[in-house]
């Protein structure tokens, strides 16, 4: 029996008939569903305990740890979705980058990425490269029965902020410097690390996921015309390559109001709306045809219960009139939120919408 099922012994349906899924593709739901982006991490204890004494880049290539900690959050909370825990800098490690994930810190990289030499190190990737992650998913799929999971990757642009600062960055300089400054070599860097981006989604899709989101998160920090014009070609043909699976594709970014319009023309089928723009009106800004995945704004959680809902209940009345939408929060868990919290918010959703 799957985690889900135990509590209700019912047999399980697949995960093509969810709630999640059905919102993805605009189907009738019979409530709201709700899944957290970082969902699985530092806000559980059992987290920090099946961690304890392996690094993070060691514990994505675990498959008994994927498989646990992929699960834990769907255990806990009754989440419609599970997410497939790895990191955006997993592929690029599987093919050779010298990085490391520093707690606290994040990713860093030994040596950038700026010249067209540096270019030549980012090699294919093959799915032998990420053999542990075939083996998790097969492992997650039978133990998540009709609990859909969402496998991802990190966006060209995202990924690149990266590689080419070499670490987290607040401003990108060295990423705009190199867009602005060599615009044929940051085509060639983003169309690469498009094709290893939609290598990677296409390992997951074939081992059992059944949707797949594309984390752009930084990209807020362009100009629309320079998103146009230098990072959506790369975006688009991420989500063209793995168009034919027919599985749900959505796209997420922070800051995006202004792109939001841009962001639908990439591609998916699912846009994520960030906190700062409502859901009705960002359904104006993102057109017809796709559904909307968001948007609590996560340090919400922190406030009194009675707050939680109050603001709950603004994102569902915005999203009342939606074609299709997913509860989530407007970034991901932050690390010091009640997992108490997380849990009456799912519940709390479920009630509201069920019909
Ligand atoms: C930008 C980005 C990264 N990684 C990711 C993004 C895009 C999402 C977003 O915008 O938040 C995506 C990501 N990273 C992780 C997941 C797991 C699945 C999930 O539950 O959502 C996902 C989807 C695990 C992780 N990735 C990381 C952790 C923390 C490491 C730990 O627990 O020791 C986890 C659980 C490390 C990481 N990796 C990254 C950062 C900024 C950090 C945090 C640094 C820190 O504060 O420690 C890069």
């Amino acid at each position: 029996m799957s985690v889900n099922d135990e509590a209700t012994g019912q047999q399980p349906a697949a995960p093509y008939d969810s709630a999640f899924l059905k919102a993805c593709r605009r189907e009738p739901v019979p409530h709201t569903p709700v899944w957290f982006m970082r969902q699985a991490g530092r806000s559980l204890p059992e987290y920090r305990k099946v961690r304890e004494g392996t690094a993070m880049l060691e514990s994505c290539m675990r498959p008994d740890l994927v498989t646990e900690i992929t699960l834990q959050p769907v255990r806990r909370h009754g989440v419609d979705a599970a997410i497939y825990f790895s990191d955006i800098v997993v592929p690029l490690k599987a093919i050779g980058v010298d990085l490391d994930i520093k707690p606290g810190v994040g990713p860093v990289v030994e040596r950038p990425i700026r010249s067209r030499a540096d270019l030549a190190r980012l090699r294919d990737l093959t799915p032998d490269d990420v053999a542990y992650v075939t083996e998790a998913i097969g492992m997650l799929t039978g133990e998540l029965g009709a609990t859909p999971l969402i496998g991802f990757a990190g966006a060209p642009f995202t990924l690149a902020s990266y590689l080419v600062e070499g670490g987290p960055s607040r401003n990108h300089e060295h990423t705009k410097a190199l867009m602005y400054g060599d615009p044929e070599l940051w085509a060639d860097l983003l169309d690469r690390l498009a094709e290893i981006t939609a290598a990677f989604l296409k390992v997951q899709i074939e081992a059992g996921a059944s949707a797949v989101q594309l984390f752009d998160s930084w990209v807020g920090a362009l100009a629309p015309a320079d998103y146009r014009r230098s990072v959506l070609p790369a975006s688009r043909k991420v989500f063209d390559a793995v168009a034919s699976y027919g599985v749900p594709r959505i796209h997420f970014g922070v800051g995006t109001g202004e792109l939001l319009g841009i962001l639908g023309e990439a591609g998916a089928d699912v846009v994520g709306v960030d906190w700062r723009v409502p859901l009705d009106e960002a359904a104006r800004r993102v057109g017809p045809g796709k559904a909307l995945q968001g948007n609590l704004d996560p340090a919400v959680l922190f406030a009194p219960r009675e707050a939680v809902e109050a603001k709950t209940d603004e994102v569902l009345a915005a999203a009342a009139g939606l074609d299709g939408h997913v509860f989530n929060l407007g970034h991901g868990v932050l690390p010091t939120t009640d997992p108490d919290a997380l849990t009456r918010l799912v519940e709390y959703v479920h009630t509201r919408t069920a019909v």
